[in-house]
């Protein structure tokens, strides 16, 4: 058998297919400053590379979401193929679906009976882009069509007659544009497509005011994006009535640079993109307009399109398709606001911190001031999403995470050596379960690890507790169960804590404070207040935490929750 190594000289490659040669090309210091004409072709090619294609209720969520969304041009079907899609162009028509600023387009080849139902299907309609196309590409004419150029130009030009034929006999009120499509523009020598849409422009006679979409279909990704990219720049500046002509591209994704492409035909001077929400289509998917919109809008241009809420596009797209979206799709992917890892987590933590000082700091909402946050390209609540599973904890995470977590969903502010502390107590969890921990869960281990009252076997439990102050000093008496015997112990200190310390000496046991911090709980329940201290206890460095609304009896169940955590010495 043929080692796979040896397998890839079966494949040409594309420069040795089609030559595109554009020495002073300009679009690679182009900048993407506005949105294109947006063109969404769910309806269609989305829907022709379902398992189960769209019944008509699915089609007509889709057609709202899309119109909801701010499409302007939808294609919706082919409706010359089936009774599906013909019954779906005329519901929108006869059932006034269409709004007055949508313009909806129809595909069908360039053969007189499919167009003639094509226009029936449009009777009644206000307006409409007819989109017809044929394949020009050097392999299709050969193996598909077995015909000369001269011979597909005239598949392409008759089917332009055609088409006005038919819109003056069956939708002479109906204010009709036209879309060509070289079909395979990617496996069509350059020349030979602009003669065959120039041909085509040349029978259509648009007007600037009713310009033809040429339409530039990567049907098949066949290159690097650049090539297209060239190719775009190079027929842009051949087309024979620049002013009545729009330059559509029609990308797919192969090679998995659809986007890309489309990004760079932009660059290159494409007016018009046709894609899919989600990059569904034939095989891996036309070009993603959710992407698309989005790397737009993360660079500081409205892309005319809303995607406020793009977890109820995503849920809508899904429902039509009946296909999962990737949890890693740019921007609506489950997982893609979601650091797991250590080093992110920590950088995601302190970029919210410095987003909400610099805000406050500029007396700007933080929601309008200019985001900033390492490794989230957009805010999540710009399009919808929370900031609930922005850090999610496993086995790769670091006490930026777990610290986040504590202070999000519980309000505690843990101090820096005890995050490092409590996070290895996570870390061995997850390493133990080898899997991802909730915030439950680690809300759990918290307690377990550092309250008194969750504690395993506590040795010291504080019950009641009274403070009184004489000039300086402060004075504490407690009732306390150590190591199973009850006490009443009273010390004095400059504060309730080296009070607390000293009293604790009165049953043998000692303690270092070597930090305290406290503060109120900002979440639940708003009155407790939480108090850490570190502590020296023999020859150990701990923790304690402590939780109470009197902050004296939180500041000594800490005290007693760092003794809880050493062992009787
Ligand atoms: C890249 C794209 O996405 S293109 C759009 C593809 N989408 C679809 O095809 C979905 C809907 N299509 C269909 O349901 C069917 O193809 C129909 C109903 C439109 C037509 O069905 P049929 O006539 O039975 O068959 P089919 O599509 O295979 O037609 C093939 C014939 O049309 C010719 N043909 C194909 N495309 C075109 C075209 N664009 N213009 C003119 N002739 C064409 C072929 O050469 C072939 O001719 P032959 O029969 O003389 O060999
Ligand atoms: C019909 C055309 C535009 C098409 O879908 C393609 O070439 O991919
Ligand atoms: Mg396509």
């Amino acid at each position: 058998m043929t080692p796979f190594s040896q397998k890839a000289t079966r494949y040409t490659p594309f420069h040795d297919q089609i030559a595109v040669s554009l020495p002073d090309r300009t679009w690679p210091d182009k900048v993407i400053e506005s949105a294109p004409v947006w063109c969404a072709v769910d309806l269609r090619d989305g829907n022709q590379a379902l398992i189960d294609p769209m019944d008509i209720e699915r089609k007509k969520t889709m057609f709202r979401t899309l119109v909801d969304m701010g499409y302007k041009e939808i294609e919706v079907g082919f409706p010359a193929a089936s009774q599906t899609d013909f019954d779906f162009v005329r519901a929108l028509v006869d059932e006034g679906m269409i709004p007055d600023d949508v313009t909806i387009q129809v595909l069908v080849q360039c053969r007189e009976h499919l167009i003639e139902r094509t226009f029936e299907s449009l009777r009644g309609a206000k307006r409409a882009i007819v989109h017809f196309y044929n394949s020009t590409s050097a392999l299709q004419r050969k193996v598909v069509f077995d015909a000369s150029r001269d011979e597909i130009k005239a598949i392409a030009t008759h089917g332009a007659e055609l088409c006005l034929k038919y819109a003056l006999i069956v939708t002479p009120d109906a204010d009709i544009r036209y879309e060509y499509s070289p079909e395979s523009f990617t496996g069509t020598e350059l020349d030979y497509a602009v003669e065959v849409c120039n041909a085509v422009a040349e029978v259509i006679d648009p007007a600037p005011d009713k310009p033809l979409i040429v339409n530039l279909p990567a049907t098949v990704e066949m290159a690097t994006p650049n090539v297209y990219a060239d190719s775009i720049e190079w027929f842009k500046r051949r087309m024979a009535r620049p002013e009545s002509m729009i330059l559509s591209v029609h990308p797919h994704n192969d090679r998995g640079t659809g986007v890309a492409a489309a990004e760079l035909a932009l660059q290159a001077g494409a007016d018009r993109v046709e894609g899919c929400l989600f990059g569904n289509g034939e095989r891996t998917g036309n070009v993603c307009l959710v992407t698309l919109g989005m790397n737009m809008f993360s660079q500081g241009v409205d892309p005319e399109i809303d995607f406020s809420d793009i977890d109820s596009v995503k849920r809508t797209v899904e429902y039509c398709n009946r296909l999962p979206v990737h949890e890693r799709h740019p921007y609506g992917g489950d997982l893609v606001f979601t650091a797991f890892s250590g080093s992110h987590q920590d950088a995601i933590k302190k970029g919210f911190a410095a987003l909400e000082a610099e805000a406050r700091d500029a007396g700007v909402p933080v929601d309008e001031y200019t985001w900033a946050v390492p490794y989230l390209p957009v805010d999540p609540k710009d399009i919808g999403r929370s900031y609930e599973a922005v850090i999610r904890v496993n086995s790769q995470s670091g006490k930026g995470g777990v610290a986040y977590i504590m202070h999000q969903d519980y309000g505690f502010d843990l101090p820096r050596r005890m995050q490092i502390e409590f996070s290895r107590a996570v870390q061995e969890h997850t390493d133990n379960s080898g899997r991802e921990v909730s915030s439950r869960e680690i809300h759990e281990i918290f307690r377990h690890e550092y309250h008194p009252e969750y504690q395993p076997n506590p040795r010291l439990a504080v019950g009641s507790c009274n403070t009184s102050a004489s000039g300086d000093e402060v004075t504490v008496e407690a009732s306390v169960t150590f190591e199973g015997q009850d006490h009443k112990i009273v010390g004095s200190g400059n504060g309730p804590l080296s009070a607390f310390v000293k009293a604790l000496e009165e049953i043998g046991v000692r303690v270092s404070v070597q930090e305290y911090v406290q503060h109120s709980l900002s979440t639940g329940t708003d009155a407790k207040s939480a108090a850490y201290v570190e502590c020296a206890i023999g020859d150990r460095t701990v923790w304690g935490a402590g939780v109470h609304s009197n902050i004296t009896l939180a500041t000594l169940r800490a005290l007693a929750s760092a003794v809880n955590r050493t062992e009787a010495g």
